[in-house]
């Protein structure tokens, strides 16, 4: 079998079409939504994500605010920051670029961030609402990655999903999500044992290592009609790459996203839908 290509790319535009529309409407009823990005250091992949939300923003009618500090921004002023922003009213949505630099404690950041602009879905707010299936905001990327699957049919149902990824910005509300449409999931980590046996059995395959000289997804581990998603963004030889041999397991699996150009623009989409949701309630709370 040969995949079948899952455009990111297409269907982040889809998306955006559809954000533009909704911000249209929003500035109709008064309401200008506003994304607030906040980058911490100089870390220059950080950097360039950042300059594409903001760009992305911008391109469909919604206002920002920019705010880049150096390295040595204490963890008290970052929290005086984000507690600025969770007071004005004009502010909609507040994304606190991750990683932080490590004399900051990242979840005592998250924890300050109103549950009401939490439009990378990150507060423990959110992720106890998305344990209940009541999310509004949910994190971006495991939402691009769901978007995808609606968007090309892709069914769940009873399905055998295996996420290699763990954490509170992929792996975990991925699982949610996963449960919330009857798929049985498993979640793999660098400590699970036979990691290629059980990818063997997936019949959905998300991972999302993001280091190819310790995992790299090659085609003796994919079965036969198998979708993979491939989360990750890592370099082989300064090229921009997945965890996925893509051209080898290509030839195995029934769907497959691109790196790039597949689950990384889903991740921008989302975050601009996950505003303009934040900014609609505040229409709905002021009648
Ligand atoms: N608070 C927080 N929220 C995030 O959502 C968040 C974060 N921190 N930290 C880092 C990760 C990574 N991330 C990506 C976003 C877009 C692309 C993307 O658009 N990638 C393009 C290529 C970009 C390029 O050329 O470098 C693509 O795959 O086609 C990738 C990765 C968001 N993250």
């Amino acid at each position: 079998m040969v995949a079948q290509i899952i455009s990111g790319l297409a269907v982040a535009q889809d998306v955006k079409e559809r954000v533009k529309k909704a911000v249209e409407d929003l500035k109709a009823s008064g309401i200008t939504p506003c994304l607030a990005t906040v980058l911490v250091g100089d870390d220059p992949a950080s950097a360039t994500y950042v300059n594409s939300k903001q760009k992305t923003a911008k391109e469909l009618g919604i206002a920002t605010r920019d705010h880049r500090l150096a390295a040595t921004f204490k963890q008290h002023e970052l929290l005086e920051l984000v507690q600025l922003l969770n007071n004005d009213p004009e502010v909609h949505g507040i994304l606190v670029q991750l990683p932080l630099p490590k004399h900051i404690d990242e979840f005592a950041i998250i924890n300050t961030i109103s549950p009401l602009k939490d439009v990378d879905g990150l507060t423990p707010y959110s992720a106890g609402m998305l344990q209940n299936g009541m999310a509004l905001l949910k994190p971006c990327t495991p939402s691009g990655v769901m978007e995808l699957f609606d968007y090309y049919k892709i069914t769940l149902e009873g399905k055998d999903a295996v996420i290699i990824n763990r954490s509170n910005l992929v792996g975990k509300p991925l699982v949610f999500m996963l449960l919330e449409r009857n798929a049985t999931v498993t979640v793999c980590h660098s400590r699970t044992k036979e990691l290629a046996a059980r990818l063997r059995q997936a019949d959905i395959i998300i991972t999302a290592v993001g280091n190819r000289e310790r995992f790299t997804l090659t085609a003796d581990m994919v079965k036969e009609g198998a979708v993979v998603i491939d989360v990750a963004t890592s370099r082989i030889s300064g090229k921009l790459a997945g965890d996925a041999d893509f051209e080898a397991v290509k030839q195995k699996a029934s769907w497959i996203t691109p790196v790039p150009g597949g689950v990384g623009p889903m991740t921008i989409a989302m975050l601009m839908k996950n505003t303009v949701s934040a900014a609609s309630v505040l229409r709905g709370a002021s009648g």
